[in-house]
């Protein structure tokens, strides 16, 4: 953000980059809803109004009154405007040029390349990307040619006027009369030329503006009014009406709300332009009341993933509005759900800090996370296409959970699906993997990697596949951690088959001679490849998980997996790399061949780069890096000459 020019008063700003190319697709309107405008502008007004009221109740030294908070709407038809008044917290001018000229939200630039790659092919999908990131304030672009917002900080004597038409630029001045200037914000639209067929409405007809407030906005608790003209006997009258109902919808008796009540105040809570994918209400009696609306998102959000993500649960303490993003109601790994939770016997003082020790806050925050698990083990049971929905969009932050929670384990394992072998596309529940599974089963069989195809292709997977045994396919990095942790579900033991000996099933006496007689022919070979790869490999031993592949790497039963090994090392802990034991598969013409050269005592040069390329070629195949690339090429090269 640049100063251009600069008079007494005005100065011009150039919008932050990202700013200008969120602008953009909003005067271009790729959004057919443009009555929603509306709704983020009350729903900023309202914020502002917590925020002055909270302020107040804090702050003594505030000199504000607030016993007569609103938002006002304000038409001038023959100037063709419309105003939005709040008598809230108001911005300083500093505030003003950082809150509405840059977007401070992760996620922005990869969201803005996103909307481009789907504006050229497909506006319905922009429109949906633009729906999980919220552009607020931004969106009365949509419907306004010039956008000029006033306002003054509560407590302050300075007034600021903003003014821009969602080009490039806009424009900041000092207001000289800041004294007759209210605290607040007043923002004015100056509308586009009404246009139906683009559903772009008359926006200072009274109807349209009670219809669109009424629809998303009635259960704010402000009073939301418009001044209304009144003809009676010849003499017209002008007042303001309240034209919201302005019940809290989560005191309301469920059977009473509408779902499309519950849709409207789980967008106006969180900015999302998409429908919930599930309602879910607590109601608690007795000694601690309490009433909590919580709302499960049918997308994730942008900043899902980043270190300052949000969380979406707002505090009201007896119908006041307290705190937002509040992390002592509702944990980590249920960041994305959305909602309001009203304590009826909490302090409006209450500090974050407070809450996090306080044992009603506890017992309620666990008892919210019952409830919102409860429900998705609900929604997977009476509607499956919305819970693979939920799973596809949450999944990987729900199983942060199976370490962040160990007192909700079982639960999150009951809710929880995962790729396996059993099905190309559809995932499985444990449970559906258990009922499959053969009653002896002792283990549920799973191993992890980067992809699908690079663990169906592992050569871990080849007994298994052989003889029909489900394994699970877990792609995710979290995955790595929590089957470390979680240890078993209902009685069965998680196994990684890539980890330990197998052993698949009883073998019989025909099998358990050849395996002696293979002991006994392979010893020499296996002390040979022990020394001479000692390096990498701890231990050498005959595999019976092979099948095609003449070896592969496994760990032993207590190792961490090289994948979360390095992890540890990426995030600065000094944790060393476990070496592994090399399998042989007895059965294999290149292991028997490297066997009689050996046992014939064969060029040792020839038989150890062999050795090499036998480790190369393990690591290869189950999707890890080689540790010396250009050697293992040079090995290989020379071979595949010397063979032509
Ligand atoms: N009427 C207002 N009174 C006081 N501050 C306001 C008002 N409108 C906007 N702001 C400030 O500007 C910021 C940016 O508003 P904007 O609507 O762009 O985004 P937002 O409300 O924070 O989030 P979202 O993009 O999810 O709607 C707000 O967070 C708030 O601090």
């Amino acid at each position: 953000m640049t100063a251009q020019t600069q008079t007494t008063q005005t100065e011009t700003y150039e919008f932050q980059a990202e700013a200008r190319q969120l602008l953009q697709l909003m005067v271009h309107s790729i959004y057919s809803n443009k009555d929603v405008f509306l709704r983020e502008l009350i729903s900023n007004a309202s914020d502002a109004l917590d925020k002055l009221r909270l302020e107040a109740f804090r702050n003594k030294d505030l000199e504000v009154e607030i016993d007569d908070l609103h938002i006002d709407l304000e038409v001038d038809r023959a100037a063709r405007t419309l105003t939005v008044r709040d008598n809230g917290i108001g911005m300083s001018r500093d505030e003003v040029v950082g809150l509405i000229g840059t977007i401070a939200k992760s996620g922005t630039a990869e969201l803005i390349q996103k909307l481009r790659e789907a504006k050229n092919t497909d506006g319905a999908a922009s429109a949906d990307l633009i729906g999980q990131f919220g552009v607020g304030f931004y969106s009365a672009f949509m419907v306004a040619d010039t956008v000029t917002l006033v306002t003054k900080k509560a407590g302050q004597a300075e007034a600021t006027r903003w003014s821009s038409d969602g080009a490039g630029t806009y424009t900041v001045e000092t207001i000289a009369d800041s004294e007759s200037v209210p605290h607040g914000t007043a923002v004015t639209l100056h509308l586009k030329p009404e246009d139906t067929e683009d559903q772009l409405h008359d926006y200072t007809d009274e109807r349209t503006l009670r219809d669109i407030v009424r629809r998303y906005s009635d259960f704010v608790t402000w009073p939301i009014r418009l001044e209304t003209e009144k003809t009676e006997d010849g003499k017209t009258t002008r007042r303001w009406e309240t034209i919201n109902s302005r019940k809290a919808l989560w005191a309301r008796p469920k059977d009473e709300v509408s779902e499309e009540e519950y849709r409207e105040f789980y967008k106006h809570i969180s900015h999302d332009w998409l429908d919930p994918l599930r309602t879910i209400t607590v109601k608690a009696e007795g000694t601690f009341e309490y009433q909590a609306l919580l709302f499960l998102p049918s997308r994730a959000p942008m900043d899902l993933y980043y270190r300052d993500a949000k969380r979406g649960v707002q505090l009201y303490v007896k119908r006041v509005f307290i705190m937002d993003n509040c992390e002592a109601l509702i944990p980590d790994y249920l960041r994305f759900v959305k909602g309001v939770v009203d304590a009826q016997d909490l302090s409006l003082n209450v500090s974050r800090e407070i809450l996090q020790q306080d044992r009603h806050i506890q017992l309620m925050r666990r008892r919210l996370v019952k409830k919102v698990l409860g429900s998705i083990k609900e929604m997977m049971a009476d509607d499956r296409g919305r819970y693979d929905t939920f799973w596809r969009e949450f999944g990987r932050v729900v199983k942060e959970g199976l370490v962040e929670d160990p007192d909700n384990r079982k639960a999150i394992l009951d809710i929880a699906s995962f790729a396996s072998t059993h099905h190309s596309e559809d995932l499985t529940t444990l449970r559906d993997y258990l009922d499959r599974a053969k009653d002896d089963q002792e283990h549920i069989y799973y191993l992890t990697g980067a992809s699908r195809s690079v663990i169906e292709n592992s050569p871990h997977m080849e007994a298994f596949r052989a003889k029909g045994l489900e394994v699970l396919i877990l792609t995710d990095p979290i995955d790595e951690f929590w089957v470390e942790q979680v240890g078993e579900y209902e009685g069965k033991t998680f196994k990684s088959i890539a980890k330990g000996e197998v052993d698949l099933d009883g073998t019989d006496d025909d099998a358990a001679e050849q395996e002696k007689a293979d002991e006994e022919s392979f010893a020499a070979l296996r002390e040979w490849l022990g020394k001479t790869l000692s390096e990498h490999v701890k231990e050498v031993r005959l595999s019976n998980r092979l099948t095609t592949s003449p070896a592969c790497l496994v760990g032993d039963t207590h190792d961490l997996p090289p994948a979360l090994v390095k992890m540890y090392q990426q995030a600065g802990q000094e944790v060393p790399m476990a070496k592994r034991i090399l399998e042989l598969n007895p059965k294999h013409a290149l292991v028997t061949g490297l066997r009689d050269a050996h046992a014939s005592g064969g060029d040792t040069e020839a038989l150890t780069e062999t050795a090499e390329l036998l480790y190369g070629m393990a690591l290869l195949a189950e999707g890890s890096e080689l540790p010396d690339p250009q050697r293992f090429t040079t090995l290989l090269s020379n071979r595949l000459a010397a063979s032509l």
